[in-house]
């Protein structure tokens, strides 16, 4: 059981895909703390994350780590855990620039492969591009999607606003086409996957809407 859970900045990726993993008993992967990860270690060793060919040579230097617990997610770069300092502004200004290197990206979805593999229930992974290339043969895809002034409050009332709602907006939407404008697996639905808006559903309600899905996936292979 693969269960690919895409969508732009803030949609809620990752809030649901650790509750459905943990509501199954299935293993869980961020794919996007492993780009935070890589980035992070690119800017405390002084790496130009806006010069690719820099960023490609470096690229096999750190040894990204990530757990599969939903309920303990881990991720760490040469031993250490780097889980709070990837969600810093400076990593989250860097990290488009630095996923859309090709070089990066094949390490990357190489280890998500293989970690999908090795998940001996079944695995939820959460990124941009696990429907159409990572995983495509994935059993269910969700391609989650919210408005943009949603998702900002949101992501705005997490930092109990220190951040504006507007300045959040505006840094989300230009992540969104930076990641969506790349040559290399760029953010997009896959044909197969089912479009979840969560802009008017409580967490909740988007958990079982996808736990439902895999039910019903379930039940119509057995
Ligand atoms: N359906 C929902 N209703 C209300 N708030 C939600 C919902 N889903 C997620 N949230 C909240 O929205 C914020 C962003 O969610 P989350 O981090 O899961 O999104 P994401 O898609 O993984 O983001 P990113 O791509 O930036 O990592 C969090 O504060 C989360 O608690
Ligand atoms: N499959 C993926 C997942 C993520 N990215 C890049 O990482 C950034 C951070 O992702 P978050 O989900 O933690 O916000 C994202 O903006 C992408 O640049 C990716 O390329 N592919």
């Amino acid at each position: 059981m693969i269960v690919a859970i895409d969508g732009p900045s803030g949609t809620g990726k990752s809030s649901t895909s650790k509750a459905v993993a943990a509501r199954l008993g299935l293993s869980y992967l961020d794919t996007g703390a492993q780009y935070r990860a890589m980035t992070w270690w690119m800017l405390a060793n002084g790496v130009d994350v806006q010069d690719p060919a820099a960023v490609a040579d470096a690229s096999g230097k750190p040894v990204v780590t990530s757990g599969t617990d939903p309920l303990h997610p881990q991720i760490s770069v040469d031993g250490t855990d780097v889980s709070g300092p990837i969600r810093s502004q400076e990593v989250t200004a860097a990290v488009s620039a630095v996923s859309a290197v090709p070089e990066v990206r094949a390490r990357m979805v190489d280890f998500q492969r293989r970690t999908a593999a090795a998940a001996p229930a079944g695995i939820v992974v959460e990124g941009r591009d696990i429907g159409t290339t990572v995983l495509p043969a994935a059993t269910v895809k969700i391609f989650l999607t919210a408005s943009a002034e949603v998702r900002a409050a949101r992501r705005s009332g997490e930092l109990n606003g220190a951040v504006s709602v507007a300045a959040t907006r505006e840094a989300l939407i230009r992540r969104d086409a930076a990641d969506s404008g790349r040559t290399t697996s760029p953010l997009a639905k896959a044909d197969d996957a089912v479009e979840v808006d969560t802009s008017e559903l409580t967490l909740d309600e988007v958990v079982d809407r996808i736990v439902a899905l895999v039910e019903q996936r379930r039940a119509a292979v057995r």
